[in-house]
């Protein structure tokens, strides 16, 4: 097992929800926007950026429609069953890296399946300013607008202060080893992470931020549908991968 010093990086896809929130009986990572399913955009970003050697997608274990997408048996994608959480789909992906000999130091790159509007330039800046540091880093948005925290019944309660706030996006790097400790220590003590840099800062690091786009954004509700749609006949379209 030898670690990998091109500067490259492994690649974990959740991508085994359901989707309650969008509220569709068809999961999100297989909607069909402008042609393509959801899942199809995402890993064509990521199978853009060369630094990226190998990705394992991250399935529910129902999941009939991905040998119906055409990567099955591509080179550079590979498949694990994901998890009852985005955690422990992610934690699969990981133990599946760590079989096949990948280095513990060897960096590695998490992204929802659900955010198809990701470009590789964004993907390839978190690689070089994050690279191989043991507390990693993450594309991530500073909020923008003013925020307020509301009660039960959709009343103002306070406005919270935005500074030095920032909303994390994916893709998330970190060292495999050290990510595979955390999560599996956050799962151990019952703490259900909605991020890996949450896991990492939960045993002291203290990944880097850095700015994302707002393109980037998760499909999550059926509103989300019609931006993603424009984005993707516009980003990725005038930058055709
Ligand atoms: N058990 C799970 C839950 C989520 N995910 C993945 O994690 C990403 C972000 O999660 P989210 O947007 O919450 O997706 P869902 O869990 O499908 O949505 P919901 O919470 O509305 O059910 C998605 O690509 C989703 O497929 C996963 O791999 N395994
Ligand atoms: C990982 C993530 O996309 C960062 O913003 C987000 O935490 C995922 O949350 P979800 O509820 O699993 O969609």
């Amino acid at each position: 097992m030898t670690i990998d010093r091109s500067g490259g990086c492994w690649a974990v896809v959740p991508a085994a929800g359901a989707g309650r929130r969008f509220g569709s009986t068809l999961a999100k990572q297989y909607l069909q926007v402008n042609g393509r399913c959801v899942l199809a955009w995402t890993l064509e970003a990521l199978l853009a950026v060369t630094a990226i050697q190998r990705i394992v997608v991250a399935l529910a274990s129902d999941d009939d429609l991905w040998p119906k997408l055409g990567f099955a048996g591509h080179p550079r994608i590979s498949t694990c069953t994901g998890g009852a959480s985005r955690a422990e789909s992610v934690l699969n992906g990981l133990q599946q890296l760590a079989e096949w000999g990948v280095h513990p130091q060897q960096p590695v790159l998490v992204h929802d399946a659900a955010r198809p509007c990701v470009t590789p330039p964004e993907i390839e800046r978190l690689i070089a300013e994050v690279g191989d540091h043991p507390d990693g880093g993450l594309l991530a948005m500073p909020v923008r607008d003013t925020l307020k925290r509301a009660d039960s019944e959709g009343r103002v309660v306070v406005t919270v202060n935005r500074s030095g706030l920032w909303q994390a996006l994916t893709p998330q790097l970190f060292p495999l080893g050290r990510l595979r400790a955390a999560l599996e220590r956050a799962a151990a003590e019952g703490v259900e992470v909605t991020d890996e840099a949450q896991a990492l800062e939960r045993i002291g690091a203290c990944p880097r931020l850095v700015e994302g786009a707002l393109h980037n954004i998760k499909l999550t509700h059926p509103s989300d549908q019609g931006l993603v749609e424009r984005i993707l006949a516009g980003v990725r379209a005038a930058k055709p991968i």
